[in-house]
This record gives C-alpha cells, sequence and structure tokens, in this order.
C-alpha cells in the first residue's frame, strides 16, 4: 500500500530534496540524519570530521535509506570540495562548530575562528549560488539577562520583560573582553548578523536556529571513555559521567545559574519544520527551547542524581554534590549567563512549534541510554589489573 503523500504546514505536498549538511557527525547532526532516513524522502550530504555518531545510519549498505545519506570526511576549514557539495544541493545547514565552554576562554582564536571564520566560506556560497541557507546559532547570543544587572532585591528581576529572551528585541549582552567566554557568543553573533545583511543585500534565503540546551543521547562524550580523560563537555556528560564514576556532581560558582533544557528529539521536530517549509521559516531566527523546563544547575544536579539511580537500581551517593569555582573548574575568562528563557512567539506563529517532554521523562530517557552505554566501559576502565601471583 502506497503511503499517504506528506504536506507541508499549508498543505502543500513535500517534494524531496537535496541537503548539504555541514556538522552531521555531531550530536545535533546525528538526530537529524536519523530523522531525515526514517521518516522523510530526503537525501543528505553529510560532511565532518568524524562519523563515530552516524555509523548506524551509514553501514551496512543494505539500510533501506543506503542510497539517500553520503558521508564526506571533510575538514571545511580547508577542503575547495565544500562548494561542490553546496552546488549539488538545495539546502545547506551548518552545525559545524566549536561549542563546549571549555573551550572558550582556553581556545578563544579556535573558537573564533570556528564560529566566525571558517561558517564564511559557507554564507558565501550560499549566497553567490542561490541556495537556502539554515545556519546554527545560539542562544548564547542573548548574553546575560538585563534583570542581573538590577539590584539583587529589585521586584523588576521578578518582571518577565527583564528576563525571558525575544528573537526581534532583546539586546546581546555580553562581558568584558577579558572574559573570553564571551568569544563564542560574540562570533556567532556577528556571523548572525553577516547571513541576516546577505538576505538583506543579497537575497539569500536564510534561518537562523538559536537552540537552548539542546540535550539528549550522544551528546558530547565521556571523558577517558570516548573522548579526552582531561577534556571537559557540557554540563549533561559532565554530571553523567560524575554519576557513572559514582564520584560528587561538581556545582561551578554554586551552581546558581539556570536554564531551560529540551529533549532534543523535540527540538529536531522543530528544524524538520524550517526543512519543510521554506516559505514560513525564510528570513527568520528561532528560539528553539522549553521555557517549561527551567532549573538552576544545582537543581539539575539534585534530579540527575534521582534519575540516575532510579535506573541504574544504584543508591545515590551521600554526597552528591560539590562546589568548586569557576576558575578552579574552566580557568582564567570563564564567565556565565544567569538565566535563558526563550520567548516562543515567533516559532509558534511561523511553525507552531511546541515541545512536549517534560525535563524528568527527558531525563529519565537519556540517562538510561548513558547507563547502557557507558556503564560496563566505565567499570572496566576503574577495576584494578588482577595482581599476578
Ligand atoms: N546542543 C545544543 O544545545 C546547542 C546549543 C546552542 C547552539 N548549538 C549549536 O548547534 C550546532 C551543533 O551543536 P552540537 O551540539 O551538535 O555540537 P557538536 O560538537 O556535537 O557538533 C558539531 C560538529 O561539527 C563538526 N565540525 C566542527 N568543525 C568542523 C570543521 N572545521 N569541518 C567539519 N566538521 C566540523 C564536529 O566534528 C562536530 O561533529 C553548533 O553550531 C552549536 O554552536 C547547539
Ligand atoms: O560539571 C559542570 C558543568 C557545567 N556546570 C554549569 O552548568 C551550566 C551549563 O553548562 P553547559 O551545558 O556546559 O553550557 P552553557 O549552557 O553554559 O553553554 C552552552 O549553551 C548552549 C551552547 O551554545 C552550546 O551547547 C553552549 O555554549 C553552566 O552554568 C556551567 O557553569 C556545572 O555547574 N558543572
Amino acid at each position: 500500500m502506497a503511503s499517504a503523500a506528506r504536506v507541508d504546514l499549508d498543505g502543500n505536498p513535500i517534494k524531496p530534496i537535496t541537503m548539504c549538511m555541514i556538522g552531521a557527525g555531531g550530536f545535533i547532526g546525528s538526530h537529524l540524519c536519523e530523522k531525515l532516513m526514517s521518516e522523510t524522502p530526503h537525501k543528505v550530504l553529510a560532511v565532518d570530521v568524524y562519523n563515530d555518531k552516524i555509523k548506524h545510519l551509514l553501514e551496512p549498505a543494505s539500510l533501506p535509506w543506503a542510497d539517500r545519506i553520503q558521508f564526506h570526511r571533510i575538514n571545511i576549514k580547508n577542503d575547495s570540495r565544500l562548494e561542490g557539495l553546496i552546488k549539488m544541493a538545495d539546502l545547506t545547514i551548518n552545525l559545524a562548530a566549536i561549542c563546549t565552554p571549555a573551550d572558550y576562554n582556553t581556545r578563544p582564536l579556535d573558537t573564533i575562528y570556528s564560529n566566525f571564520i571558517d561558517a564564511l566560506p559557507v554564507v558565501k556560497y550560499c549566497s553567490e549560488n542561490n541556495k537556502r541557507l539554515i545556519h546554527f546559532s545560539t542562544c548564547e547570543v542573548y548574553g546575560k539577562t538585563v534583570g542581573s544587572f538590577l539590584p539583587k532585591e529589585s521586584p523588576l528581576r521578578l518582571d518577565p520583560a527583564y528576563y525571558v529572551l525575544k528573537e526581534d528585541e532583546s539586546p546581546c549582552i555580553f562581558g568584558p573582553i577579558e572574559k573570553q567566554r564571551w568569544s563564542y557568543a560574540c562570533a556567532k553573533q556577528l556571523i548572525e548578523r553577516l547571513v541576516y545583511a546577505e538576505g538583506a543585500e543579497n537575497g539569500l534565503e536564510f534561518t537562523i536556529v538559536r537552540p537552548f540546551n539542546w540535550i539528549g543521547p550522544r551528546m558530547d562524550f565521556i571523558p577517558g571513555i570516548d573522548g579526552p580523560s582531561e577534556g571537559v563537555p557540557r554540563v549533561l556528560a559532565c554530571f553523567s559521567n560524575n554519576l557513572l564514576r559514582r564520584e560528587p556532581l561538581k556545582l561551578v560558582d554554586g551552581g546558581q545559574s539556570q536554564r531551560t533544557f529540551v529533549y532534543i528529539k523535540d527540538a529536531i521536530e522543530a528544524v524538520l519544520l524550517m526543512i519543510e517549509n521554506p516559505a514560513r521559516a525564510n528570513g527568520h531566527i528561532f528560539n528553539v527551547g522549553n521555557p517549561n523546563n527551567e532549573v538552576t544547575v544545582r537543581q539539575l544536579a539534585e534530579m540527575m542524581t534521582k534519575v540516575y539511580s532510579k535506573v541504574s537500581a544504584e543508591a545515590p551517593l551521600e554526597v552528591p554534590t560539590i562546589d568548586v569555582s569557576s576558575k578552579e573548574f574552566y580557568g582564567v575568562g570563564y564567565d556565565d549567563s544567569d538565566k535563558r528563557i526563550p520567548d516562543m512567539t515567533i516559532i509558534n506563529r511561523q511553525l507552531g512549534w511546541n515541545p512536549k517532554t517534560s525535563l524528568w521523562d527527558l531525563l529519565e530517557s537519556t540517562l538510561t541510554y548513558q547507563h547502557r552505554t557507558y556503564a560496563e566501559a566505565i567499570k572496566q576502565a576503574t577495576s584494578k589489573p588482577v595482581a599476578s601471583s
């Protein structure tokens, strides 16, 4: 039986397209490729320097979508094949970036080159060849909230006008240059401005995505298992690593910063809507997050400790958290966003998208994955070698 024709939000049939996905081997890219292969007829030219997170989609050759995904091992810094791939595609999605906060103040040059300089040719090739671009920016372009500059006791701090982040109204507030944390946000902001200007002056069809802490399976790495022992991933993987190793979760500067977390599978639905509804998505900047899932980092640590205990059937640690200073944890030049609540008006109006998954549920499925994937490897890595007799 033929499956029903897929239609866009305006009832028009969706034509299969080819997309050039740069950074397809990363966390978001792997989930997007999975969705595109299992639920759509589209083709993906997957560009990355790594493919471990999409190996299951590339092999064996008997997979039903084998003729719809091709991996190209390309470093976009220095590879002339990039323009050819962009020309072959209808749409380019740029996910490539250094995007782990531990790098922003310790490798600021790499961070700025990766998030600005390396993205320049992508924007240029799309503009020159009249190709549509979906560019991944970040919620970090908002920096700190206006409210964070008010006195601690000010009642205005409770007014959403002082902390809810709106694409078309909120200012971008970064710290001083010596706080190199902001190297990433500043590079992302400038590339957003460039994409926007290409749209305004040269007619580039673009969409800019500002992810608000998307989390789920395959995010980053577990230090010493599938990434460097001394590496510092984003908070989900840091806390997962602590839980797997039965060590206290480290709360940077008391864990007072607030974040809203959205489940990767909810967020990928939003990206698919952007891909398949160009008339509604072009020319827009979209916050993609879950305003209902706000916690302090301390509350996140407490919740992850409870959820991990449930999914692993291990008793929680007696001392589940310890405080560390940001200087000790990240080094000189670290700074932080105080609070990140996305305004959802634009994505709601244009694409009718809403996140569904609660923080508890998304942590339960993610920590179940972390436990299944890593618990045994950690046990082996930490078990002492048996002394020979
Ligand atoms: N995950 C989030 O919550 C989040 C939040 C805000 C912004 N973002 C943005 O979304 C994008 C994807 O993030 P992610 O979480 O999947 O990160 P990720 O690090 O898992 O993925 C990025 C991928 O880009 C690849 N890449 C980097 N430089 C490259 C180069 N020169 N050539 C080829 N490939 C290169 C990396 O190998 C990696 O696979 C990034 O632009 C990031 O800034 C993500
Ligand atoms: O062991 C840890 C690790 C981190 N923290 C604190 O948690 C907060 C969140 O940290 P993290 O997820 O690493 O990153 P950010 O939310 O600050 O930044 C990301 O947001 C989006 C993105 O652009 C890409 O993902 C990236 O820049 C933070 O307050 C840490 O200090 C901790 O306490 N313990």
